[in-house]
């Protein structure tokens, strides 16, 4: 499989002079189409910055980043966003609030003019379960786990190829976070999407992706499968502390996410 992801020597930086920091320092990493790939650190190591700047929604970057085989820069052409959308950690903050899940789900597809406006909502409403009832709602109306199916469905509706998730489940309830990961599998086995999750915890990782990579201060320390990571064979002195000093990476509660599949 070819690369659906390919990032190469990306660095940002945030302020200059005496207060700047590097919050990404020099990170190259690939993810295949159809791949799922965790990027995983503590809260402040680089991890939503690496993410941002792929989707396009931070431009002071440097390197090189190429996503369904198209260089991109700084500025992203519309038919970008219909290969690649993010879905965020909020889904509060990320909904307009005066606006109804048909007017929510409808923005993108007039944006990008695709027509049948009627089916494409409906289908990705089930697509995400959540039935044709929820149409009319507003955010208000709903719960967390609606809420981040709202904002995985207007992700989906451009049917775009990758989806970039930041957090999508660390804002919700735990038996929520369940049912959304559950979600997620089986959208990205029924759509073939290519996946990149940023999460701080490996529970998730371990539910969702076969592949991680983990970030400290900036920088790559350690690529991984999951099975690796299960095995519990990091090499690197910091990825072994991560793993000790994650609440996320329990056995138990990758256990008990697995019982959903
Ligand atoms: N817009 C910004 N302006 C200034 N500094 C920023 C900005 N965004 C991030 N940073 C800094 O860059 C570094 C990396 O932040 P980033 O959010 O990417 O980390 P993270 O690993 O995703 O952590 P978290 O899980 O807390 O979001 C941090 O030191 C952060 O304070």
């Amino acid at each position: 499989m070819t690369a659906m992801i390919d990032i190469r020597d990306l660095r940002v930086t945030f302020g200059r002079g005496a207060d700047a920091v590097a919050a990404v320092d020099g990170v190259t990493l690939s993810v295949r189409g159809g791949e799922s790939f965790g990027l995983v650190g503590e809260s402040g190591s680089g991890k939503s910055t690496v993410l941002r700047a792929v989707s396009g929604l931070n431009d002071e970057w440097t390197g090189r980043i190429e996503v369904a085989g198209a260089e991109q820069g700084t500025k992203r052409p519309k038919g970008f966003f219909k290969q690649c959308q993010m879905v965020f950690q909020d889904p509060y903050g990320s909904l307009h609030p005066r606006h109804t899940v048909d007017r929510i789900l409808a923005e993108p597809i007039a944006i990008h003019a695709m027509g049948d406006a009627d089916a494409r909502i409906d289908r990705v409403l089930r697509d995400v379960g959540l039935g044709p009832a929820f149409r009319f709602r507003y955010p208000h109306q709903l719960s967390g786990g609606q809420r981040q199916r709202v904002a995985i469905a207007r992700a989906l509706v451009l049917e775009p190829r990758v989806l970039l998730l930041d957090e999508p489940t660390s804002a919700l309830d735990v038996s929520v976070q369940a049912e959304i990961l559950n979600l997620l599998r089986r959208l990205r086995a029924e759509h073939g999407l290519t996946l990149v999750l940023v999460t701080h915890n490996l529970a998730v990782v371990a539910n969702l992706c076969d592949r991680l990579a983990v970030m400290n201060r900036g920088r790559l320390v350690e690529e991984m499968t999951v099975e690796e990571l299960r095995r519990e064979t990091a090499r690197e002195p910091y990825t072994r502390q991560l793993l000790r000093a994650s609440q996320g990476y329990d056995r138990a509660v990758a256990e008990s996410f697995r019982d959903y599949a």
